[in-house]
């Protein structure tokens, strides 16, 4: 006989998953931050964990720190304590072959998302209206100390008003393996370490009020990011994209069109 499904997407009760929306709702209201487990059930999580395995093993996965900061004595592939990040990527849109399963979580994190954005009395995630997403980043920290230093995702109000992570890793202990998510939600002193457990689901605001840091990972470490988008902030960020864009090659026409004169 199959587990009974506790998942909250699985388990088809409509009424299990208005709590987990009001859940998320309150926990963002009030910490900045939400854990989800048993997000979609273990079926689904060992089917999702395959499919990214099967990727990482075809090396269809990229050093996430593209730029090395070599020190000039010692190549830079060689230190990994100079990294900032020693996480490897690959982007996944979804409808590319053998990425069904990870499509699949993206659809069932959008549904939670685009509810709570919608839900009557969801607080501060009322001021937000979220449309669009950027595409799953399938992150895997190979092990043997990576990590990634204190940073914040959306530093500059580039549109991103939430981080979703989805972690794939299997009775992860923490104890031995590390590679817990450190978040140091400002303002406050309260710090919070969260295990980057088998099925779990987590959100947190994407901008400066979540400074955060991966420790280092002594265990292959899976997780799936998605950011979304709030309309207004994406548009303005655009909009000063395109400003900035239009001044640097008014600039470059300029200098060219000086250059193209003949000598007066
Ligand atoms: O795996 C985790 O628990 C979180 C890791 C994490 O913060 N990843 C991450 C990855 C990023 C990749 C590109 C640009 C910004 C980024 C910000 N954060
Ligand atoms: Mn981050």
């Amino acid at each position: 006989i199959g587990l009974a499904d506790s998942s909250f997407m699985g388990s088809g009760s409509e009424r299990r998953y208005e709590d987990l929306c009001r859940n998320i709702i309150s926990d963002m209201n009030k910490y900045g931050l939400s854990v989800v487990d048993d997000f979609l059930g273990v079926e689904t999580g060992l089917k999702i964990l395959n499919e990214v395995r099967s990727m990482y093993n075809a090396g269809a996965f990229h050093d996430g720190q593209l730029v090395q900061n070599p020190t000039p004595d010692v190549p830079s592939s060689a230190v990994r304590g100079d990294k900032i990040r020693g996480d490897k990527i690959k982007w996944v849109g979804g409808n590319e072959p053998g990425c069904s399963n990870v499509w699949y979580l993206t659809n069932q994190i959008d549904s939670v998302v685009y509810r709570v954005n919608t839900m009557k009395d969801n607080g501060i995630l009322g001021n937000y209206h979220i449309r669009e997403r950027t595409r799953a980043m399938v992150a895997c920290y190979p092990g043997s100390g990576t990590h990634y230093v204190m940073h914040v995702d959306n530093p500059k109000k580039d549109g991103r008003v939430i981080t979703a992570i989805y972690y794939l890793n299997i009775n992860w202990d923490a104890r031995e393996s590390g590679g817990i998510l450190r978040i140091r939600p400002t303002p406050g002193t309260t710090v919070a370490d969260i295990e980057p457990k088998f099925d779990r689901l987590i959100f947190f605001w994407s901008d400066i009020r979540n400074p955060h840091e991966v420790q280092p990972a002594h265990r292959t470490r899976y997780a799936i990011t998605v950011w979304y988008f709030d309309a207004k902030e994406r548009e303005e960020a655009l909009n000063r994209a395109k400003l900035e864009n239009s001044k640097t090659n008014n600039v470059a026409a300029q200098v060219q069109a000086q250059q193209a004169e003949p000598d007066s």
